[in-house]
């Protein structure tokens, strides 16, 4: 017996990372009766086609969402307030309007000024990505055992709220509720400001006099190159996450820059037991990290999707 797919329809608004990713896992799982994604310029669209991930690629986003029952944004956070604004008149009555935006108080607000009453708006931020972008980028395992964050707004049907999640467990992401304002805080700290840091310890690094280029990369093992790795993130994407999340990472840049100053004393006193207390701590935290890891995600995805979890050992 075969079951129906979740929704009949899914259009996917933007297709690089995020959206390619989404349009491989939901065509893996069945949970979409027909895929349409959109891509602006004509070469995209040809690859997107020749991927064959999807089953329509078209140019304009008001051309995509039309009877679509779910749609998904999948570009820069700073697009999304306009795009929402191209597609409002062309929504179907019912669907279920999201995003995957690396920031979230910004971008709702944004979007919800353009969106009918007659749309459930259900904003969504999958922690889970890469440094690379574009259409080839993608992969169906992303989400797998990564989290999934909802921030719908107060009043949001609850029926379709469960029905994204629904989804997002599908595409193999534990799911989490929360506010838009409580997502930045937390993406800010552990998110936005390490690839702040990466950014500017690359730059750092490659500024260097008496160092030359070559040497940064030959001499660089595990930590630096992990920063050039994410220092390699698209720059399109963290522009617009810095611009829209100002208030929190201002914040939380504070806070770090206090403890930075703290190690700096530190250092320059000799204080080795200071350093030895410190470094102490952030390695119990780590540890506490992987344990919750374990404990919460791995063993009841195996349970519920044994057809991914499979591919997420291998
Ligand atoms: N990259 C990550 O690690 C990651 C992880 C989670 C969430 N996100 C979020 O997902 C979103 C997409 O990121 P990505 O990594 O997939 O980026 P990407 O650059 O790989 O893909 C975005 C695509 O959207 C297209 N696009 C831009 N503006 C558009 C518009 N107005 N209409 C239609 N298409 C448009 C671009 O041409 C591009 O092909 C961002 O909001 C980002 O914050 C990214
Ligand atoms: O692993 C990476 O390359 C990422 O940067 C992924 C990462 C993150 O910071 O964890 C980046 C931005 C997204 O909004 C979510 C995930």
């Amino acid at each position: 017996m075969t079951t129906a797919p979740m929704f009949s329809k899914v259009a996917l608004i933007g297709f690089g990372l995020i959206g390619g990713s989404i349009a491989r896992g939901a065509r893996m799982q069945g949970l979409a009766g027909e895929i349409v994604a959109t891509a602006r310029s004509a070469a995209t669209r040809a690859r997107v086609a020749e991927l064959g991930v999807v089953d329509r690629v078209v140019e304009t986003n008001a051309e995509a969402v039309k009877d679509a029952d779910l749609v998904i944004l999948c570009i820069p956070v700073g697009a999304c307030g306009e795009a929402a604004q191209e597609i409002a008149h062309n929504l179907k009555p019912g669907a279920i309007v999201s995003d995957v935006g690396s920031v979230k108080a910004a971008v709702v607000r944004a979007m919800a000024e353009h969106l009918p009453s007659t749309v459930h708006f259900v904003p969504a931020h999958p922690v889970a990505g890469t440094e690379n972008s574009g259409p080839d980028s993608g992969f169906a395992e992303l989400f797998i055992n990564r989290w999934c964050i909802l921030t719908p707004p107060d009043g949001t049907d609850a029926d379709a709220t469960e029905k994204l999640a629904a989804f997002w467990r599908g595409l193999g992401a534990n799911v989490e509720i929360m506010t838009p304002e409580h997502h930045d805080l937390v993406l800010a700290v552990t998110s936005h400001l390490p690839h702040l840091i990466a950014y500017t310890i690359v730059g750092t690094a490659e500024e260097l006099e008496g160092v030359t280029r070559s040497e940064v990369l030959k001499f660089s093992a595990g930590g630096f190159r992990d920063f050039t790795r994410i220092a390699a993130s698209d720059p399109t994407m963290w522009r617009d996450v810095f611009l829209n999340n100002k208030d929190a990472v201002l914040e939380m840049l504070g806070e770090f820059q206090e403890d930075l100053s703290k190690l700096t004393r530190a250092i320059r006193r000799g204080d080795g037991e200071g350093l030895f207390e410190h470094f102490s701590r952030t390695r119990t935290i780590r540890r506490g990290i992987l344990d919750i890891g374990q404990d919460e995600a791995a063993p009841d995805f195996g349970r519920k999707q044994p057809q991914l979890a499979k591919k997420a050992a291998e």
